[in-house]
């Protein structure tokens, strides 16, 4: 019957399996690592494209398609930071039952795809910035723990690739979509995520340096890289050629741009938001905010009671409300309740013989389970009050749940400390790479190393003297540590 057999405090990791299916996000598919994106989830990628695909284009960032396959050749000219991710890469090796002559591999990003055509098209200062976006999915065969929306070999995402004249021109780029990242996470998905710069370590290999928004999973006491804006600098401009000549006739090479936000993004949101009665969807991400069930009563006024149902439909979809009706008669309101509820649906609307005689509807949020009966006159007013309400109290709960995670700490005796107790640690730093691979190599073990998130933007006083948790130096910057995905 429903109801999930898992809780999410009692073993995390099978809640977030099970949720997602009862939810109908997901359907496991019989290749391992590749999961099948239901409509219910499909819809919420959706929402978030059409925001991210308005502001960059706004940005006068034009979207394009490259292929998906990718020559032998380029992929190894990345050699320095493919060679790392070399195992991930997958390769056709045969078409039909003859070998290919020389094997092709899926793309796993498409920074070796499309810049060998930045070369080509960028001559001149006037074909500069060159701001291309595509939206698609990549393959990455990744080995460890595959888990739906979080990590799976096949995902879908936007990868942006700029090019500009000047380094300028991409530092203020790099944070520009480092916002959208934030107001994808925390004004559509309701998730508080943390704006900083990743280690030398952490970083893209191949970039120069690299932005990301930071999330936390209070369940496990596990941060989470939400997306990731880098600065490549002039390094792949110099592994690629890409050239142009400026104003005064001088050659010089372009900086550039790489960022990405991927269907990771929807796991995060179930994992913050979900409870034991199934998913709960933000009202801005969700495919049905209002579900209006009719409750008939033997033969009281039933044709009343549907019709009631149908034309708040009308009302709330005529105002831009996503409302659906549940007329099924094979199921009683009280299954479809709980369904509705597994789904994640902000508000239920619930119509029966009294509401009828009173014209009024009894009105279920989905977040803290608050019933009330409202008039049915200004119901949009109610509606979408109480939408907006729900959107800003699953932001306020999450921060509230996520600071109380956040633990300051000044030794290693406190970081270790902290670490055992499931905590996002922020630490004053030295910033020296040996002094992280110390810690990594320090906190080894069965639920994994700790490493550095972020360096927040946002830095607290660092009073002089202060030292570095790990290592005694005089501390450089406060920074954010954790296990992570
Ligand atoms: O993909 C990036 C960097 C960059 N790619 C484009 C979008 C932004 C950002 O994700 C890093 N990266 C991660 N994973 C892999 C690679 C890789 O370059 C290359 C080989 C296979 C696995
Ligand atoms: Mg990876």
């Amino acid at each position: 019957g429903l109801g999930l057999t898992n809780c999410k405090d009692d073993n995390f990791g099978e809640w977030y399996s099970e949720v997602v299916v009862n939810g109908e996000l997901i359907e496991y598919y019989d290749i391992s690592g590749c999961y099948i994106l239901r409509p219910w989830a499909m819809s919420i990628w959706e929402t978030m494209q059409k925001f991210f695909d308005v502001e960059i284009k706004k940005m006068n960032i034009q979207n394009c398609y490259f292929p998906l396959f990718v020559s032998p050749g380029v992929l190894q000219k990345e050699k320095d930071h493919v060679e790392g991710f070399a195992p991930e890469v997958a390769w056709v090796t045969k078409t039909g039952d003859s070998d290919l002559e020389v094997p092709i591999a899926i793309r796993p990003t498409s920074e070796t795809v499309m810049y060998p055509y930045y070369s080509k098209w960028i001559r001149g200062h006037r074909d500069l910035p060159l701001k291309l976006n595509q939206w698609c999915n990549v393959v990455r065969w990744e080995f460890s723990n595959p888990t739906p929306f979080i990590r799976s070999r096949e995902f879908l995402w936007q990868e942006g690739h700029t090019a500009f004249a000047t380094k300028e021109e991409a530092d203020a780029e790099v944070l520009d979509i480092l916002e959208l990242y934030r107001q994808i996470y925390e004004e559509y998905l309701a998730v508080p995520v943390v704006k900083g710069k990743k280690s030398e370590l952490e970083k893209f290999a191949g970039g120069l340096y690299t932005t990301s928004v930071e999330a936390f999973i209070s369940n496990n006491g596990r941060g989470i890289q939400g997306a990731t804006s880098h600065c490549l600098g002039q390094n792949f401009a110099k592994m690629f050629e890409i050239n142009f000549e400026n104003e005064k006739g001088q050659k010089g090479m372009v900086w550039q741009n790489s960022w990405a936000y991927s269907t990771r993004t929807i796991g995060v949101m179930v994992m913050v938001h979900g409870d034991d009665k199934g998913l709960v969807l933000p009202p801005k991400v969700a495919t049905v905010q209002v579900i209006i069930i009719p409750v008939p009563y033997k033969d009281a006024d039933t044709r009343g009671i549907f019709d009631a149902c149908a034309s708040a439909v009308d009302i709330l979809s005529g105002a831009g409300i996503r409302a659906k009706a549940d007329f099924r008669d094979n199921y009683s309101p009280g299954w479809k309740y709980s369904h509705w509820e597994m789904k994640g649906v902000p508000l239920r609307i619930e119509i029966g013989p009294k509401d009828l005689a009173n014209s009024q509807v009894r009105v279920v949020r989905r977040d803290n389970s608050l019933k009330i009966d409202i008039s049915r006159t200004n119901l949009v007013e109610h509606v979408k009050e109480m939408l907006n309400n729900i959107q800003h109290n699953l932001f306020d709960v999450a921060k509230q749940k996520r600071d109380a995670c956040v633990k300051t700490i000044r030794t290693w005796d406190e970081f270790v400390e902290a670490l055992s107790q499931k905590k996002l640690i922020l630490a004053p730093w030295c910033d020296e790479e040996e002094v992280e691979k110390g810690v990594k190599a320090r906190t080894k073990g069965e639920m994994g190393a700790a490493k550095s998130l972020c360096s927040p933007f946002d830095q607290p006083e660092l009073p002089e003297g202060t030292k570095c948790f790990a290592s005694g130096k005089p501390a450089k910057k406060w920074t954010y540590w954790g296990r992570s995905y």
